[in-house]
């Protein structure tokens, strides 16, 4: 049984748009403490339901001074709680409480030095340097075009910067804070502390949201959820479906039973690892599918990307109904869904926030199947669920490992999809990923490929003409998959897997490597 309520003491972030609130929640998490990110115009009676302890209000793209634009309710003023306001959200706050904005002659992006005043409760001793008068210095990361202009009754300025002389605010008797910088992103040095000044000293939280904390608390609620059923999980050997399959194994054991869908499109040794780890190592008990011919045969002819990623999803939904109608009992279907995702698809709903992945997975399993749905991790940030991956034994290999498409390597393989092309694939792809792991690189970049072009190019082998495929090389550095830079990988490196690649795949005559930016490019190749 879990020892404490780890989502006890709570924390709200209210998002105003901010590109950076997602950021702000996993700060949040990082210091220890339980929050939520809703959007700004939540229903009063939510908020009060919700019972924070502490409110942020998130940055955000428009004006306060202009008409129309988001306020922050006013119970959020009145439930007695602590509110910090970061940028817009300071600015609405000012707003709100009697101060003024307005637009500053000077925008502000990017690096600034801010002036601490006073000794405010939130950045009391936090600082990079000591001016040569003794105040504290702080180095910060901004972007605003707007600023406060005079404050509401009550509030005292706690930081400055020549630009905005009023940068922070405080009212300490109502345990209200504003900074016009943003914490939440590494460019500020201090911002971690100052964010845990704020949930911890000034909002009174302990540290209960940690790994251990996590993994009880989940055991408990699954083991209360699901009683004496069984559960059916799609296990792909990606982070999030393994996680979820070590905690529902430590949860309950052999009432859980994984499928593991081979359906050839999978890289090198896949199945073979899936099968080491989970079956042989922690007893789990796993189905292999070898569904290789039939997503293979429906695969022939088709050469439009989006009809690939189509009847990729839907033969996986018939694989999952065939095996699941074999199976006795099964009421829950787990899957692997993390907070994000559930931002995301909320946002998505609301129109709120862009539409950032249309990628499919196995999407309509629980329609197609009346089982009901089981998220361990729906609450979790993909740091945590790594975090909790290692906490419940899984080999670091597999909890650290570069995210792969649920459509694999059907989007790698260019066109029609043949089945000696995939082989071909997922050799060049296993030399590539083994030499960036021996030349530790392989944590440097974040995600990594190989791609198999249709076509064919002339080369010189041992005095012979060679008429053979061309395969591309793929690395990216990234932190949301949302825009990339191609890696800079040393030329000497990549001499060495393309010379490998050559020599050792009958099949390949030439290698490139992808030096295309997201945007404009994607990551995947279809
Ligand atoms: N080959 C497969 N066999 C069984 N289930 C699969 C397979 N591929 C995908 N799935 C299911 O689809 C879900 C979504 O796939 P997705 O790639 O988003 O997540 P993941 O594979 O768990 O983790 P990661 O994002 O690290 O790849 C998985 O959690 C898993 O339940
Ligand atoms: O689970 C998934 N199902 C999909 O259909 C899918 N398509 C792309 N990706 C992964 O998403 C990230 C961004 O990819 P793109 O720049 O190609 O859109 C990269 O990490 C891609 O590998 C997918 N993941
Ligand atoms: N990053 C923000 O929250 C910006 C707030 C507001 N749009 C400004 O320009 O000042
Ligand atoms: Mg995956």
């Amino acid at each position: 049984m879990s020892t404490h309520n780890i989502h006890a003491e709570r924390v709200l972030i209210l998002d105003f748009g901010s590109q950076y609130s997602q950021l702000i929640a996993r700060r949040i998490r990082e210091a220890g403490v339980y929050c939520e990110l809703h959007p700004f115009d939540l229903d009063a009676a939510v908020i009060r339901d919700f019972a924070p302890r502490g409110i942020i209000l998130s940055g955000g793209p428009q004006s306060v001074h202009e008409e129309e634009t988001p306020r922050a309710h006013p119970c959020v003023f009145e439930l007695g709680v602590p509110v910090l306001g970061i940028c817009y959200g300071m600015q609405t706050m000012a707003a709100q409480l009697g101060g003024r904005v307005a637009a500053a002659t000077h925008r502000e992006y990017g690096y600034a030095q801010v002036r601490a005043r006073g000794h405010s409760a939130l950045l009391r001793d936090i600082e990079d340097h000591t001016s040569p008068e003794g105040y504290g210095l702080l180095d910060v990361w901004m972007s605003h075009g707007d600023r406060v202009e005079s404050l509401p009754d009550g509030f005292q300025v706690i930081a400055e910067t020549a630009n905005a002389p009023l940068a922070g605010i405080a009212d300490e008797t109502r345990r209200f804070y504003g900074v016009q910088f943003h914490p939440e992103v590494t460019h500020t040095r201090q911002g971690q502390r100052i964010l845990d000044r704020f949930v911890h000293d000034i909002c009174g939280c302990q540290r209960l949201w940690t790994p251990t904390n996590i993994i009880q608390d989940s055991i408990a609620t699954v083991r209360r959820q699901v009683g004496t059923d069984a559960v059916l999980l799609g296990l792909s050997g990606g982070v999030d479906s393994s996680v979820v399959a070590a905690l529902l194994h430590r949860a309950i054991g052999d009432q859980l039973t994984c499928v593991f869908v081979d359906n050839g499109l999978l890289r090198r040794g896949e199945g073979e690892q899936v099968m080491r780890t989970f079956a042989r190592h922690m007893g789990v008990r796993v189905i292999r599918v070898d569904a290789e011919d039939r997503f293979l045969g429906r695969l022939k002819g088709i050469t439009d990307p989006e009809q690939k990623r189509k009847i990729i999803g839907n033969t996986f939904i018939e694989v999952f109904d065939d095996e699941a109608s074999k199976l006795e009992n099964v009421q829950w279907l787990a899957q692997g869904t993390i907070y994000p995702d559930v931002i995301e698809s909320a946002g998505a709903k609301t129109g709120k926030a862009k539409v950032i992945k249309s990628h499919h997975n196995v999407g309509g399993l629980p329609e197609e199947m009346n089982l009901k749905l089981i998220e361990p991790l729906r609450e979790l940030f993909k740091d945590e669920v790594r975090k909790i991956g290692i906490e419940l034994g899984l080999p670091s290999e597999m909890v650290y490992r570069h995210p792969f498409p649920g459509p694999g390597l059907g989007v790698r393989i260019l066109g029609e999809v043949h089945r000696e092309d995939a082989e071909t694939l997922r050799r060049a792809d296993d030399i590539f990923i083994e030499e960036l792991r021996r030349a530790e690189l392989y944590d440097q970049v974040s995600q990594a490929f190989a791609v198999f072009l249709p076509v064919r190019s002339v080369g010189v082998v041992g005095d012979n003409r060679q008429y053979a495929h061309v395969i591309a090389l793929r690395a990216v550095e990234t932190i949301d998959f949302m825009t990339a830079r191609w890696a800079h990988l040393p030329y000497d490196f990549l001499d060495l897997v393309c010379r490998r690649i050559v020599n050792e795949i009958p099949d390949v005559s030439r290698v490139v490597y992808d030096i295309t930016g997201k945007p404009p490019g994607t990551i995947e190749w279809e």
